[in-house]
């Protein structure tokens, strides 16, 4: 039995008591955070708006396939970014976005796009905002707070769980997808827009996820050019939704998550283990891509639910 499994009432208990999930859950006092004093929340019309609502989720997670989890790492390799030596460790994962204001921001700026390209309907999606305007750099802007702002809310979810279940932070990794950033490449600036992506630029520290059952992997990037310095994001669905659902009942979920030592507070089967791709297959087809430096093997998992 390891340490997590020994301690699982503990740790169970501090996710119960100390994440909050879905649409309407909120912390009773929200934290303060540097975020909140952005120029954008201030100088933006649609980001003033979106300030107390930004203030009221702070640190929540969303429903679908948001998690926070603890788990196993195993450090292989050392690297100097993380400054710990090879060994095991208690891990916390957590997995989720930029919450209401993100999508208020996508939606106004896509809905902006729409009005002032000329597309033809089925394409409108593919609208576009030249960034060298005013709306284009407005939605830039907005775009990176709004990525400022997940990664502020990841630090309060760790926060509030380090402080329940005592401990220090010994080491910490991000790892953003589905958002977008400004790179040189063969000596061009372009907008790399990395979908189910993740930055791999050479040295570059991430991690890419598996299930909540299989073990993710703590990878170094190579910076392949042909990738524009990306690797996969996780192992991605295999299965949708709504076949995820038909496929499986909740006992044949259960029985998987038994033979992983694996507890699961909330979730549903549109999130089981099973209707994600097996992460072993997809880190060999990116082996050019990241370098595996250690693993992190869910064993308490918290989802919406
Ligand atoms: N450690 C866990 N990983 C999970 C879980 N559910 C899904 N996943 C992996 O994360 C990525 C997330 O990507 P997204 O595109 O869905 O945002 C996914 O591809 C899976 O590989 C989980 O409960 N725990
Ligand atoms: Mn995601």
């Amino acid at each position: 039995m390891t340490y997590l499994e020994g301690a699982k009432d503990r740790y169970a208990k501090a996710l119960v008591d100390h994440t909050r999930f879905g649409m309407r859950e909120v912390h009773a006092s929200p934290n303060d955070h540097g975020v909140f004093e952005s120029d954008a929340f201030r100088s933006i019309p649609l980001l003033r708006k979106l300030h107390g609502k930004a203030i009221k989720q702070f640190g929540t997670s969303g429903g679908g396939n948001h998690f926070v989890e603890f788990g196993e790492v195993t450090l292989t390799a050392p690297h100097p970014e993380l400054d710990l030596k090879p060994g095991s460790y208690v891990g916390l994962l957590s997995h989720s976005g930029s919450r209401g204001i993100g999508a208020s921001i996508a939606q106004y700026y896509t809905k902006a796009a729409m009005a002032q390209c000329p597309l033809p309907k089925e394409a409108q999606q593919l609208a576009w905002l030249d960034l060298d305007t005013h709306l284009g750099m407005e939605y830039w802007i907005a775009m990176q707070l709004a990525g400022e702002y997940a990664a502020a809310c990841h630090s309060d979810i760790h926060r509030r769980l380090i402080r329940a279940v005592g401990g220090r932070i010994m080491a910490r990794v991000e790892h953003h997808h589905n958002f977008a950033w400004k790179e040189i490449h063969e000596g061009r600036e372009i907008v790399v827009h990395r979908k189910g992506a993740t930055p791999a630029g050479n040295g570059v520290v991430g991690y890419i996820p598996g299930s909540m059952v299989d073990k993710g992997y703590l990878v170094v990037g190579r910076g392949h050019a042909e990738s524009l310095h990306s690797a996969s994001h996780g192992a991605g669905r295999m299965h949708p939704r709504n076949a995820a659902r038909r496929m499986w009942s909740p006992s044949e979920m259960k029985k998987v998550l038994t033979q992983h030592r694996v507890t699961l507070i909330g979730g549903s089967l549109e999130e089981a283990p099973m209707a994600y791709k097996r992460i072993a297959e997809v880190m060999a087809a990116q082996k050019e891509l990241v370098d595996i430096i250690g693993t992190f093997q869910p064993r308490i998992v918290r989802m919406d639910g």
